[in-house]
C-alpha cells in the first residue's frame, strides 16, 4: 500500500527519451502501450492529466532530420510542427479506447497573473468534468526557456499544483533517483523514499542522461520541491515499461517516492 493507490486525480509526465528511440524517431510500440495503460487507468475512475514532451523530436522525424538543431528558433519551429503530429497520435490512439484528448499549451508564467491562473484552472476543471484527458506541453512559440533548459518537469509540477492533483508521476528513462548518476557510477543505489528535499538530495542529482533528455534529475528534484510543498506526492518511475504505472497506482513501492507535506499545512 502506498499513497498513490488512493490518488484520484493524477498528473503523468512523460519525457522525450521515453517517447522516442535513440534515432530520435517515435517509439511507436512504447506510445501505444503507454496510451493503452493511461486509457485503462482512466476507465478505472481516476482523473488524468498528461504532460507530454516530444514535440521537437517528433517534428524532426516528420521533416526527416536526424540531428537536433542547436538554434532556439529552429527548435521552436520544429516544436510547432511536431506538436500537431504528437496530438494527432494521442488523439488517434486514445480514440481507440473511446477517450477524448485536449491540447493545452502553457507557459510557466501562467501562475504569475491571478487572472490567467484562474482561467487555466477553470479550463482544466471543465475538461476533467467533460471526462477529457488534457495533454499539456509548453507553448514553445511563446516561451523558449524550456527549449534551452529542458524543463517540462517543472511545468508538470505547476500543473499538478494548479489542478490540486493528488499525485504527480514522472516517467523517466531510469528507475528513479539514485544516490549518484548511474551512468557515471555503477555502484549507485536507488533511493526509494525521500521525506525531505534538502541540499544533500539536490547534490545527488545530475544532468540529462541522453542527447534527447534535457532536464536530467535536477529538474525532477525541482518539480518534487514544488509538488511536495503543495501537498502533492510525486514519484519517478521508469517509463520503459508503461505498465509500471499500474504497479505504482496499485500500491507497489517502485521508483522513488517524494513524500508530500501534509495537505492542510501545505495549502493553509
Ligand atoms: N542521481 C541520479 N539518479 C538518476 N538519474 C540521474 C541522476 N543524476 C543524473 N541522472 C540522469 O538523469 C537522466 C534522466 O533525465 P533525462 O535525461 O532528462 O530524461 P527524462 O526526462 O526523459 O527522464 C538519467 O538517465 C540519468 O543519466
Ligand atoms: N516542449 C519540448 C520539450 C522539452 C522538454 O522538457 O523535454 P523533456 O526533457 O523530454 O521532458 C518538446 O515538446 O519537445
Amino acid at each position: 500500500m502506498n499513497c498513490f493507490e488512493n490518488a484520484k486525480r493524477v498528473v503523468v509526465k512523460v519525457g522525450t527519451s521515453t517517447l522516442t528511440h535513440e534515432t530520435g524517431f517515435v517509439n511507436i510500440r512504447r506510445i501505444e502501450q503507454f496510451v493503452k495503460v493511461l486509457a485503462d487507468i482512466k476507465n478505472s475512475g481516476r482523473e488524468l492529466i498528461l504532460v507530454s514532451s516530444g514535440a521537437i523530436s517528433v517534428g524532426m522525424g516528420k521533416l526527416g532530420m536526424s540531428t537536433r538543431p542547436s538554434g532556439t528558433t529552429a527548435k521552436q519551429a520544429l516544436a510547432a510542427i511536431g506538436q500537431c503530429e504528437l496530438m494527432y497520435m494521442y488523439d488517434k490512439l486514445f480514440s481507440e479506447y473511446n477517450h477524448n484528448v485536449a491540447q493545452v499549451l502553457l507557459t510557466r508564467d501562467v501562475i504569475e497573473s491571478e487572472e490567467r491562473k484562474q482561467n487555466c484552472v477553470n479550463a482544466f476543471e471543465c475538461l476533467l468534468k467533460m471526462h477529457a484527458i488534457p495533454v499539456v506541453n509548453e507553448n514553445d512559440t511563446v516561451a523558449v526557456e524550456e527549449i534551452e533548459f529542458g524543463d517540462n518537469d517543472t511545468l508538470s509540477a505547476l500543473v499538478a499544483v494548479l489542478c490540486h492533483a493528488d499525485a504527480l508521476v514522472i516517467l523517466s528513462d531510469i528507475d528513479g533517483l539514485y544516490d549518484a548518476d548511474p551512468r557515471k557510477d555503477p555502484d549507485a543505489k536507488l533511493i526509494a523514499r525521500v521525506e525531505e528535499i534538502d541540499e544533500s538530495i539536490a547534490e545527488k542529482a545530475g544532468g540529462a542522461g541522453t542527447s534527447r533528455g534535457t532536464g536530467g534529475m535536477l529538474t525532477k528534484i525541482h518539480a518534487a520541491q514544488i509538488a511536495c510543498a503543495d501537498g502533492v506526492d510525486m514519484a519517478i518511475i521508469n517509463g520503459k515499461n508503461p505498465e509500471n504505472l499500474y504497479r505504482l497506482l496499485e500500491g507497489e513501492a517502485i521508483g522513488t517516492h517524494f513524500v508530500a507535506e501534509p495537505k492542510a499545512a501545505a495549502r493553509g
